[in-house]
């Protein structure tokens, strides 16, 4: 990480700091290749990606390609179900139940977009929120706005980790964001202004508690 500082006319300072992302995504990379294995090694099922590709648009074959590779590295296995886009919207949302129900995928992806005769928001609905690991379903985006515990975008969660893990604090700071999109610029924009711990954090816990875990080691600070 460098820092490079600049005084202004006005006499104040501005100072940018440039994020290696190559190397951040290394550091992830071998903390969640980790993560999985120990995961394994403790008797859990090793994680599986399904994810669902419609039509054939080479920007959206290529995504895929590249997040199935990713998941490899890191452990996890993927199988990925290629419909035509000629696909129903009812095929597609049977195909999905069907996932959903499949103990062996633990979390889902719809790869966007979708056909215009498919309505994308009543496809992403149908995934299982627990499942939902592009954090698109509904419940999931409602949680993140009320800074509750929940599935983050990728986008948005890549943008996030560089900021944190580059030790910028966003809380109380004024942030300009280019772009309002559902998906990557409002996401963005409710990260930043939180600092994460969560809106009631003791409700979590004292589920979690009563879920019978017993590996707490810390609870988290209350939100302020
Ligand atoms: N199911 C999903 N579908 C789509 C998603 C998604 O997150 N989940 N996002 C996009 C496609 N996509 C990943 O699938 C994706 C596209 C572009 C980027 C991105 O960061 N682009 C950068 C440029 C990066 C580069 O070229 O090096 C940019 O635009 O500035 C991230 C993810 C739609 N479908």
């Amino acid at each position: 990480m460098q820092v490079r500082e600049r005084w202004t006319k006005f006499g104040i300072k501005h100072a940018a700091v440039v994020i290696s992302g190559t190397e951040l995504a290394r550091q992830i990379h071998r903390e969640i290749q980790r993560d999985v294995e120990e995961l394994v090694a403790h008797g859990n099922m090793r994680p599986h990606l399904g994810v669902i590709l419609v039509g054939d648009d080479p920007a959206s074959h290529t995504y895929v390609k590249n997040k199935t590779r990713a998941a490899t590295i890191l452990g996890i296995s993927s199988d990925t179900v290629v419909r035509p886009s000629s696909v129903s919207q009812e095929e597609l949302l049977e195909l999905i139940d069907k996932m959903n129900r499949d103990w062996r995928v633990s979390g889902l992806l719809v790869q966007l977009p979708l056909p215009d005769h498919i309505n994308e928001r009543a496809v992403c609905n149908a995934i299982a929120p627990e499942k939902d690991v592009d954090g698109f379903h509904i419940v999931n985006i409602g949680k993140l706005c009320l800074d509750q515990r929940s599935m983050v975008p990728a986008t948005p969660a890549a943008v996030w980790e560089m900021i944190k893990r580059a030790g910028i604090e966003t809380v109380g700071k004024n942030v300009l964001v280019a772009g309002r999109s559902k998906n990557v610029g409002m996401p963005i924009a409710m990260l930043l202004h939180t600092d994460r711990n969560h809106e009631r954090p003791g409700a979590f816990w004292v589920r979690l508690m009563s879920s019978g875990y017993k590996g707490l080691q810390s609870v988290p600070r209350k939100h302020p």
